[in-house]
């Protein structure tokens, strides 16, 4: 079987972006883990791939898997991404898309400046939400990892993240911690672990250990997680600039019972075909 592809990135997250609305697509794990392999495949930290939509009234449905072949709820990044990839191959017209996910409808949005714009819905803050053992709703969780105690905020942006507060951000334990909490069993689905340094009250910077993924060099719901972490802990306002290994994010988040906005760059590489 050969597949038509489109290599692409968010911030330094990259993609393989797989058309199923024009191709018929059906992809095992040993398959995705295989054209996301960085030697013996394309290379990506996801795959995504653009489907019609199950529901009338919405334009596409995508669905996202990590490298390691599991699939996931939600990717922050990928869903710019696949604004600039159906506006390109001409699947639609909109510039304001409603496209369907694991973890319901979210609407991206293309600006005049070419970046994408996305409503990544309010975030999920009760521990079943996440899922998170815990007993009841925090700010903030102890969490032990290798007999330390952290301090994490914990939610979901239809994806699970931990995100602590750390001095530096350069010299933060990512590939080392980073593993311990994805699989820490307090976590029964594992998790995205962040890593965010408070710059000032509407900059950070951040590194994310992702699930099934690794370090990439940015996350958009980790940032969306990030931010909506630093300003229930009071440290941040509602607007923040986040700096990624990758480049900056904007995130926005008014407060409780609001959604989480998100604008960054969704940008293509090259087109290529793969045979599997
Ligand atoms: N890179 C993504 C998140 C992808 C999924 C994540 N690794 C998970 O397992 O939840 C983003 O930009 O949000």
């Amino acid at each position: 079987m050969k597949i038509r592809f489109t290599k692409m990135h968010g911030q330094g997250n990259d993609f393989v972006v797989i058309d199923a609305v024009r191709q018929s697509v059906s992809l095992d794990r040993e398959q995705v883990r295989r054209i996301a392999d960085r030697h013996f495949g394309v290379g990506c930290d996801q795959l995504l791939v653009v489907e019609p939509p199950t529901t009338a009234g919405n334009d596409f449905r995508y669905r996202i898997w990590n490298s390691d072949g599991g699939e996931v709820e939600q990717c922050g990044n990928g869903s710019r991404c696949f604004v600039r990839f159906v506006l390109d191959q001409g699947l639609t017209t909109k510039t304001e898309i409603r496209v369907e996910t694991a973890s319901g409808v979210i609407v991206p949005r293309l600006e005049s400046t070419g970046q994408v714009t996305v409503d990544m819905g309010a975030p999920r803050l009760a521990p079943a939400q996440v899922p998170f053992d815990a007993a009841e709703e925090r700010v903030t969780y102890p969490l032990v990892v290798d007999g330390v105690t952290l301090e994490v905020s914990v939610l979901s942006m239809g994806n699970p993240h931990a995100v602590q507060v750390v001095d530096d951000v350069d010299r933060a334990p990512v590939t080392t911690q980073g593993p311990r909490i994805e699989n820490h069993p307090a976590f029964p689905k594992r998790v995205n672990a962040g890593f965010m340094q408070v710059v000032s009250r509407d900059a950070i910077r951040l590194r994310v250990w992702e699930r099934g993924a690794g370090e990439t060099l940015a996350c958009g719901t980790g940032a969306c997680a990030a931010v909506v972490s630093g300003i229930r802990r009071g440290l941040l306002d509602s607007r923040v600039r986040v700096t990624t290994r990758g480049g900056p994010l904007s995130i926005l988040w008014p407060g409780p019972g609001h959604a989480v906005m998100m604008t960054g760059d969704a940008v293509r590489v090259f087109d290529g075909e793969i045979e599997l």
